[in-house]
């Protein structure tokens, strides 16, 4: 659906060029959510921008549905940003028009449609977001998770394929972040539009998307499906990010494992493995005990994760390691190896 080609975009800088994106690859598949997370300056608004020719690249090329549209001018720049919808961090709703004023405004601009047929569309709009009884609210009497709301009604009325999302939750507080994350879910389920989610925050790419890529000083330094990337992080862009989502989490300094003398392994067992009592029957089986050092337990979307970087010892370790893998469950050696030293391997690159 989307294809970014060797994208560069420099800016000029008071002290020469500032770099925000260097050879970005990426391919996002139609009808996915896709989340690009980074932290403050990485390059992730720059890119969301690319996407839409907001900003043009410095180099490489952009593909929407297959067609070359880097240099897009005229009728087809407009016909390609109909095609994409924006939902931004602060609403951008304009607060002299009501709720379906705001919505109503892209249907208006387009000069298309007749009133009757904008006030239907503008009320289908409203009840897919659960605002049919604030139509005639002005912005300010709203929550920020209403104006959200809004921001999107607005964003799918010109019927996008394509909706870019950035920082869309970071405004709300916890619990109307999950109702609006609930609400691109269900959009992305029932009309197929594929969603580009742009973030700073862990928590958001876990709960709603199926892809992710990390972004880093411009550049895409991991990128795969969201529970190797949030069970496995290697870049260390990564494991701060993870470990920011859980401040207190499952990461282990391995090196104080490997003091206890034990066999120190990270175990995760993902889908039905995560509530079965694999680990104390393999550890009875091969007359094995085990010390638990660190553990995170949790969904990635639907689908629930245990995560335990435990210390193995007793009568056979090596009969329990091998027990455990026959049993789904993923086993990775920890002993000795620092984690910071896995940053620079390198997952699989588009
Ligand atoms: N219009 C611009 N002119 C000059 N430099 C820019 C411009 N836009 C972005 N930059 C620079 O490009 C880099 C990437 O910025 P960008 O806003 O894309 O990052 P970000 O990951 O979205 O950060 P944040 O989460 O803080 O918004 C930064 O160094 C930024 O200062």
């Amino acid at each position: 659906m989307i294809r970014l080609e060797g994208i560069t975009k420099s800016f000029a800088g008071k002290e020469g060029a500032v770099v925000a994106l260097d050879g970005i690859d990426l391919t996002i598949a139609k009808g996915e959510i896709f989340g690009i997370i980074g932290s403050s300056g990485a390059g992730k608004s720059t890119l969301v921008r690319l996407i839409n020719l907001l900003e043009r690249p410095t180099g490489g090329e952009v593909f929407v549905a297959g067609e070359r549209v880097t240099d897009a001018k005229g009728e087809r720049l407009r016909d390609l940003r109909r095609s994409i919808g924006m939902v931004f961090q602060h609403f951008n709703l304009l607060s002299a028009r009501t709720v379906a004023g705001n919505v109503a405004y892209p249907l208006e601009l387009t000069g298309q449609y007749g009133r009757v047929e904008i006030a239907e569309r503008v009320a289908a709009l409203l009840a897919r977001v659960g605002l049919s009884e604030h139509a005639k609210k002005y912005p300010r009497q709203l929550s920020g998770g209403q104006k959200q709301r809004v921001g999107i009604a607005r964003a799918l009325a010109s019927e996008p394929q394509v909706l870019l999302c950035d920082e869309a939750t970071s405004a709300l507080d916890p619990q109307t972040t999950g109702a609006v994350l609930d609400l691109l879910r269900q959009i992305n389920r029932d009309l197929g539009v594929t969603i580009v989610l742009i973030t700073h925050e862990m928590d958001v790419i876990r709960r709603t998307c199926d892809r992710v890529a990390v972004l880093d000083r411009g550049r895409v330094v991991e990128e795969g499906p969201v529970t190797d990337v949030f069970l496995h992080p290697r870049h260390a862009a990564t494991l701060r990010l993870v470990r920011e989502a859980e401040p207190d989490g499952g990461s282990l300094d391995a090196v104080a494992a490997s003091d206890l003398g034990g066999r120190a392994v990270r175990l995760t067992f993902t889908g039905a493995a995560a509530h079965q009592p694999i680990l104390g029957r393999i550890a009875c089986e091969n007359l094995v005990d085990y010390a638990i050092l660190a553990g995170r337990v949790g969904h990635i979307r639907e689908t629930p994760y245990a995560q335990f970087t435990v210390s193995l010892s007793g009568r056979d370790v090596a009969g329990a390691i091998a027990g455990l893998r026959a049993s789904g469950v993923d086993v990775e050696l920890q002993a000795g190896i620092p984690l910071p030293q896995l940053e620079e391997r390198p997952r699989h690159v588009v």
